[in-house]
């Protein structure tokens, strides 16, 4: 069964900007990245989804309800975390969270509790004194701590630190494990590898395409720069290791397509000083796997 269906959704801002005809939907049960770079639509999409905004034409459905006409018994048992976060400047963020709470119905406090300290928020402070990435705890708390069915993730980890961005990625997983739906919008591959089924990519408004990460993940190409104390040693590794793609100076770009025993042999034959991996950025996956201009 889908819990989240959006049925060619049309809002055009004009000169190409908006979303174009979109179509998806996410089953219950499951992780769906929403990838896509600046611009590409993904918050647009979300805030049809929070029923924000009215399609000029298609429609949105969380739980088989409309999103436009019937939010607020979608909002229920719903986690939204915005693009960008707003909240009140003058409360506390134990006064926003506690209002919160008691406005949604929620008796028990002890997740919310759990969920501060899990991401280490001292939320007595005034929301106005709080840094971006205290603000994005706050939002993360009030998100998750009704423990809702159905999580919309607007770029949930911006102005988290990469510490409190795995303890994020680890709740992400705990909650599909307990059978949650979420949507989550990302411009890091990493981060939707690691918690999504399967990924969908936006692209000036419209979806390139739908793929299994474990697809994405298996077809990947793996990128490492190596380092050397000299440019002699550079180049006496780059004529022995497999998969070398450039070397400049001191340091050799290989790729590794398939098992790595090669490549690690390779590196155990010379005196490395350094081994960095590449990230594949959205615009390398996007060449990788559906050629430049397609
Ligand atoms: N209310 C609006 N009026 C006019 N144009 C808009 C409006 N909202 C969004 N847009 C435009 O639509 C496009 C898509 O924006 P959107 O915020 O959905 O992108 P995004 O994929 O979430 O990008 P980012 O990764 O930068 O957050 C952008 O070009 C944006 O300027």
């Amino acid at each position: 069964m889908n819990t989240i269906e959006i049925d060619r959704l049309t809002k055009d801002y004009g000169r190409g900007r908006g979303v174009f005809d979109l179509t998806f939907s996410v089953a219950q049960g499951e992780a769906f990245g929403f990838l896509g770079p600046n611009g590409a639509g993904k918050t647009t999409t979300i805030r049809h989804l929070m029923g924000f905004s009215r399609p000029q034409s298609g429609s949105c459905r969380i739980g088989g309800l409309d999103c436009l006409t019937q939010s607020p018994k979608i909002q229920k048992d719903l986690g939204y975390i915005p693009g960008e976060i707003a909240l009140p400047d003058e409360m506390t963020g134990l006064e926003f969270l506690r209002f919160l709470a008691r406005y949604r119905g929620v008796s028990d406090f002890s997740r919310a509790e759990a969920l501060m300290a899990r991401f280490e928020l001292d939320p007595r402070g005034r929301i106005r004194r709080m840094s971006k990435g205290m603000k994005q705890k706050v939002g993360i708390v009030c998100a998750f701590m009704h423990d809702p069915a159905v999580l919309v993730l607007d770029e949930p980890t911006s102005g988290l630190d990469p510490l409190m961005q795995n303890r994020f990625i680890e709740l992400v997983l705990e909650e599909k494990a307990r059978g949650k739906t979420i949507l989550l919008s990302s411009h890091m591959f990493e981060e939707v590898e690691r918690t999504c089924d399967r990924v969908g990519i936006l692209r000036q408004g419209k979806l390139a395409a739908v793929e299994g990460v474990d697809r994405l993940k298996a077809d990947r190409r793996c990128t490492y720069v190596v380092s050397f104390e000299s440019e002699g040693e550079a180049a006496a590794f780059a004529a022995d290791a497999p998969g070398v793609k450039g070397a400049e100076g001191r340091r050799v770009t290989v790729e590794v397509a398939g098992p790595f025993g090669p490549f690690t042999a390779a590196l155990a034959r010379h005196p490395v000083t350094g081994l960095e991996e590449v990230r594949l950025t959205l615009e390398e996956l996007f060449l990788h796997y559906y050629g430049e201009g397609k």
